[in-house]
């Protein structure tokens, strides 16, 4: 399983249809990332032959976030296990059924098997959009209900906003993998984002690992940009 980083390591989304593109990006940012995110939008276009071109670079984080019934995604998760991501990504919101299932279809690939990491409450959805679907209490409350379900079905980690990671840790303390996207370096655009912090910020408050797209890859040097947000990190 993947090695936890001293102080929050940088994982790239190469959010990309073109494999050429995610490949450049691969290039250029593996001396100033952790590892590397591919996620539907490059699988879709590409299937799993282009994994292969990337995953030379650094670890992969496989985002493909299963989310149906439990024996589909134990297949879907095996499937997965066979491109030998670093990690990969499930809905919390599957139930405690889904999430043994696919971390005992993880186990059939032994002890380099992929960490499964259970994405909470979306970092793009705000209270307002939570409460439409149903979900009362707010996104925090509701990120602590999933996580507790998550791990103990078995999730080795899980997927939050920069705003949970400090309750999860006073919840759940240092065992779980916190991997934590809605990264915004100071002066960076939101987007569809909208439960964000720094890249500081998210690491003080006891993140392992921050997903970074946009503020990278739609930078004019995105190497730079990485380069800048890991020494921001580790001055
Ligand atoms: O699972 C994820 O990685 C994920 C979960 C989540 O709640 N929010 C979220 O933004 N992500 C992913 O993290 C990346 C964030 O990209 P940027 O918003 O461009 O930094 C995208 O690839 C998203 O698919």
């Amino acid at each position: 399983m993947i090695q936890r980083p001293n102080r929050a390591g940088i994982i790239a989304a190469l959010d990309t249809q073109s494999p050429e593109q995610a490949e450049a990006w691969a290039e250029a940012l593996a001396p100033h990332v952790g590892c590397l995110k591919l996620g539907l939008e490059f699988f879709v276009a590409n299937g799993p032959a282009a994994v292969a071109r990337i995953a030379p670079h650094r670890p992969l984080f496989l985002d493909l976030k299963f989310h149906d019934i439990p024996n589909t995604v134990a297949g879907a998760v095996r499937s997965a296990c066979a491109l030998a991501p670093a990690m990969l990504t499930i809905h919390a919101g599957g139930g405690p059924a889904m999430v043994q299932a696919a971390r005992r279809a993880a186990e059939e690939f032994g002890p380099d098997r992929p960490a499964i990491l259970a994405v909470t409450v979306l970092t793009s959805t705000d209270a307002a959009t939570l409460s439409a679907t149903g979900v009362s209490g707010g996104p925090a409350q509701q990120v602590l209900r999933l996580a507790r379900l998550a791990l103990e079905a078995g999730a080795d980690g899980l997927v939050c906003s920069p705003r949970e990671v400090s309750l999860l840790r006073d919840a759940h303390g240092t065992g779980p993998l916190l991997v934590v996207p809605g990264i915004r370096p100071a002066g960076s655009a939101a987007g569809d984002q909208s439960r964000i912090a720094t890249p500081e910020e998210t690491a003080d408050a006891g993140a392992d690992w921050l997903v970074i797209g946009r503020p990278i890859t739609a930078a004019p040097d995105p190497a730079a940009a990485a380069a800048a947000i890991a020494a921001s990190l580790h001055p």
